[in-house]
């Protein structure tokens, strides 16, 4: 039996459509309502398993409004719209959707639309069943083993980390008779490593005194319920003096979740998870822990039962050996800073499943690495691992290259031709710079996604195919969606486990450990003992990393040749950006086309610094390609020139 759905729509027309559509296709259609209001009387009187909203309603609340309690009440919904222009698009976006369908659609749109909207449910479902399976046999494990309580409450840690990203967590032990707390906590340093912080630790480094700490572990928050708190809310948790002011500041934490475990014999065990995002923690996050709640309860207890929880905890870096290291699980792929450790925690949670992976980030930005990364973690790790540049294949070849062809199957097809997705059978392909894969082939990838099976050129049969896609892209996927060059429910298909790659720009804290990795790099590819000076360091941190990690991997490598000794004194970076200077204006002569959009280039070049990449440059600006924009700038002649 098909889902059943409630549609919101306020053009009478346009939801009677919609009802025969779904109708004929076999849903079952629980209501049509105008407004939000109405929509709501008639969840309440019959749950649909799906809500096709309207963006735009008749009232003062829209479908957005709608989505926000539809996502509360945990009922998914896909969005209906005629518009959909950029902040539209976001907008809905940031209510996470389960789909999107431009008005006007076809029938086949819809039901296309509505397969994917259940696919990417039942996906969200078994990863939520899926994180709550391994943390049980995580925790079966380290109750088993014989560790001291700090250590079982570290591996603990570790495991949650899995299931909820977080930078500091606090367990905290309440009994019954006991008026305060007593609490172990870890802040994290990298890729499961914690320190250990006690309170002669939180004494030396917030310079508060032990009598201090004892009055600010005193004030104690009523622990009830399991809550988050962000934002403002997290603002004004943390004005008055106690720990999790402490923390907040000290540490520049931004959210919190709490989650108290009752015991069975009264006391109470408060779990609170710190993260240095503003918005880390937000319903989903909420709801997956209470799922987690009793496992986690009956885990704790059976810790208690072994060891008690020491009163006052000595500080020591945690350093624990049963859990794979960074260096293990990510060979070369360098950084500590919490950014990228996000990205590792989307890594191993993504890697075993088979789930579809979009990795979104600037050009070398390490997306490739990535990629192979959660190959190596999966297990297909020892099936192939095929790449495609779909940015670097001429349009005509893509799809022979991609899906195969007979022998004669069009000019110059001389022999049979096995494509990448054959090559890729039992394994990984990874798709690259897909947001330049032609339109014409994109429904031809959406069917491999959809039937799981290929047709070569010039066959007359399909191939079934079992292969993991990964793709990743250094556009903005909805731009191309709104501007009609990318399908929608291609991207819908693609986009079910998004990893975003930060830039360096966004990461600098890693470049000391960038810098020296490649630098050792480049001492044994040139049999030397190279260094690199403070000063050759600190214009790195200052520079502004337009090209990414390659482009610090290629800086590091030219200057380590022209060096002269074995100390790297100066990284030999591009002059600051400069620009011409608009012409002057034009009085009463005409100004060409070419005039004006050199003037408009060079005007946006200047508002960014000269910028051309990425967040703030003036291809964002523009809206043009980085690419498109620097094959202009060269087309116009665009001098440098200071500014
Ligand atoms: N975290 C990292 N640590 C060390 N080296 C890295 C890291 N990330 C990327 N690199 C290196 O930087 C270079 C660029 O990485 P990669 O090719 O994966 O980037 P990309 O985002 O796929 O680039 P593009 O979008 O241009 O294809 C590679 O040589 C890669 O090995």
């Amino acid at each position: 039996m098909k889902q059943k759905i409630l549609i919101v729509e306020d053009q009478f027309i346009e939801a009677n459509d919609i009802e025969i559509m779904l109708i004929k296709a076999g849903y079952q259609v629980t209501g049509i309502a105008h407004s939000v209001q109405q929509a709501l009387q008639l969840i309440s009187q019959q749950v649909p398993e799906l809500v096709l909203v309207d963006i735009f309603l008749k009232g003062d609340r829209t479908g957005i409004d709608l989505a926000e309690i539809l996502r509360e009440k945990n009922i998914p919904f896909i969005f209906v719209s005629a518009n959909s222009n950029h902040e539209v698009l976001v907008a809905a976006k940031a209510t996470q959707p389960y789909g999107f369908i431009v008005k006007p659609f076809r029938e086949r749109d819809l039901t296309v639309t509505l397969e994917i909207a259940q696919y990417r449910y039942e996906n969200s479902v078994e990863a939520a069943v899926r994180k709550e399976d391994v943390l049980t046999e995580k925790l079966k494990q380290i109750i088993q083993c014989k560790n001291s309580w700090e250590e079982k409450m570290q591996q603990t840690a570790v495991a949650l980390q899995h299931c909820l990203a977080f930078d500091h967590i606090e367990v905290a032990r309440k009994s019954e008779a006991e008026a305060s707390y007593t609490a172990v906590s870890f802040l994290r340093i990298g890729f499961n490593e914690y320190q250990q912080l006690g309170l002669n630790e939180l004494q030396t480094i917030t310079k508060t005194t032990m009598k201090q700490l004892g009055e600010l572990q005193n004030v104690i928050f009523p622990a009830e319920e399991a809550m988050t708190f962000s934002g403002n809310e997290f603002a004004e948790m943390t004005q008055k003096p106690s720990m999790r002011k402490l923390i907040a500041e000290h540490f520049g934490m931004k959210s919190l979740l709490v989650l108290p475990l009752k015991l069975s014999n009264g006391e109470i065990i408060l779990f609170s998870f710190y993260s240095r995002k503003p918005d880390a923690y937000k319903r989903d996050q909420l709801v997956l822990m209470k799922t987690f709640r009793s496992i986690l309860t009956v885990a704790v207890e059976q810790m208690f039962l072994m060891g008690r929880m020491p009163a006052a905890v000595t500080a020591r870096v945690a350093v624990n050996s049963a859990v794979s290291s960074q260096a293990a699980l990510f060979p070369g792929i360098i950084g500590k800073s919490p950014r990228l450790l996000e990205v590792f925690d989307n890594i191993t949670q993504v890697a075993p499943a088979d789930t579809t992976v979009l990795i979104l980030g600037e050009s070398g930005t390490g997306k490739e690495r990535i990629a192979q990364s959660i190959h190596d973690l999966s297990k297909r790790s020892k099936q192939p691992f095929i790449k495609i540049n779909c940015a670097a294949l001429p349009a005509n070849l893509i799809e022979s290259e991609l899906f195969g062809h007979e022998k004669g199957a069009f000019t110059g097809a001389m022999d049979k031709r096995i494509g990448k997705f054959e090559m890729a059978n039992k394994g990984t392909i990874f798709l690259d710079e897909i947001g330049e894969m032609p339109i014409e082939l994109q429904s031809k990838l959406l069917r491999v996604l959809q039937e799981k099976e290929i047709e070569r050129i010039g066959a007359n049969a399909p191939v079934r195919i079992d292969v993991r896609i990964i793709t990743a892209t250094n556009r903005s996927l909805e731009k191309e969606v709104a501007a009609g060059r990318f399908r929608l429910d291609l991207y819908y298909r693609l986009n079910i486990f998004p990893v975003s790659l930060p830039s360096l720009r966004e990461r600098k804290e890693d470049i000391p450990l960038l810098a020296e990795h490649f630098v050792n790099l480049c001492s044994q590819k040139l049999g030397k003992s190279l260094q690199l000076s403070p000063a050759a360091l600190d214009s790195a941190m200052d520079y502004d990393w337009p090209g990414n990690i390659r482009e610090l991997e290629n800086l590091v490598e030219r200057s380590a040749v022209i060096a002269k000794g074995e100390l790297i004194t100066r990284l030999h970076l591009p002059e600051p950006p400069v620009v011409d200077e608009p012409s002057p204006s034009p009085g009463f002569e005409f100004m060409t086309n070419e005039d004006n959009e050199r003037d408009h280039i060079i005007r946006a070049l200047k508002k960014c610094h000269g910028k051309v990449w990425g967040a703030g440059g003036a291809a964002e600006l523009l809206d043009l390609h980085p690419s498109t924009l620097n094959s202009k700038i060269k087309k116009l002649g665009i001098r440098k020139m200071p500014f």
